[in-house]
């Protein structure tokens, strides 16, 4: 059976930054998919994110969102079917919380349905109990939470769309990384999203996604299924052993770091 066509697709498509060169990567998302970015720092996870959401632009090579050049489309257009959560975004202004989830439908005119839908994501995204605060007073995990709501209003009441995530977990607990994970979960599958996210937890990757993009050295270095086949690739990757735990059930998989021994080298 023939691939249905892809949300996004990536075909030769390179960077140089500085001394650097990223790339080339040939890579497709699928409508409904969900691919978790993992690398080293450094390795170049963003720059790949950034040429995706039309941050960055290439010199050579083509990305196509819904067969279209993606630099084709408007600021308007994207806005209505990408969403980007970049790893750290500023917000200048003592703005409302309200308001910074607001700013994700900006490009919505006369958009009636707005409150209820600020409303909604701040729920979805726990994080109901910060409106009427002020964005610049909130702790780091409290500010990425509104960032994410701030995601979720934005394709609130869109379909198959697309969102890029850039280590939207990283300020948050380990209860409320696996409680965001789920309500990112929910908030795709509900709408057929696809979902692209840099992620430095190996366990959220392999529990909640369903392709892996290993990244090192500018480079992709193995574009494989999120399952236990997974480990040797990642083991590879991070230059470290992994040992598979399962639940009673054998349902659950997790895999824990093996400690190096302190006279092996480093990778
Ligand atoms: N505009 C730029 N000019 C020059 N070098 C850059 C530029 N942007 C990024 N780099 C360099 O490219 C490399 C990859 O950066 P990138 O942010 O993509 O890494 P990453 O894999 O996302 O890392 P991390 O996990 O630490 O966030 C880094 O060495 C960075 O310093």
């Amino acid at each position: 059976m023939q691939n249905p066509e892809p949300l996004l697709s990536l075909d030769h498509t390179k960077i140089q930054l500085g001394p650097q060169q990223f790339g080339p990567f040939s890579l497709t998302v699928q409508t409904g998919e969900r691919i978790a970015i993992l690398g080293p720092s450094g390795a170049g996870k963003s720059t790949l994110l950034k040429l995706m959401s039309r941050e960055l632009l290439s010199r050579s090579g083509s990305i196509r969102l819904h067969d279209r050049p993606l630099a084709d489309w408007t600021l308007i257009e994207l806005s209505q079917r990408r969403a980007v959560l970049p790893q750290s975004s500023e917000i200048a202004f003592g703005l409302e919380v309200e308001l910074v989830v607001a700013l994700g439908r900006v490009a919505r005119q006369a958009d009636s349905n707005q409150a209820a839908i600020v409303s909604a994501a701040l729920q979805l995204a726990h994080a109901s109990h910060l409106a009427g605060r002020r964005f610049d007073t909130l702790s780091g995990g409290e500010q990425a939470r509104v960032q994410l709501a701030r995601i979720f209003a934005q394709l609130w009441d869109v379909q198959e769309g697309l969102v890029l995530v850039d280590e939207p977990l990283a300020a948050l607990d380990p209860g409320l990384q696996f409680d965001l994970l789920d309500s990112l979960q929910t908030f795709i599958c509900q709408r057929g999203h696809a979902l692209v996210a840099i992620l430095h937890d190996i366990n959220h990757a392999l529990l909640a996604f369903d392709r892996l993009w290993l990244i090192k050295q500018g480079r992709l270095q193995a574009n494989i299924t999120a399952d236990a086949s997974a480990i040797p690739q990642l083991e590879l990757l991070y230059g470290i052993r992994l040992r598979q735990l399962k639940s009673d059930c054998g349902e659950a998989m997790m895999v824990a770091p093996v400690p190096r021994h302190p006279s092996a080298p480093a990778p």
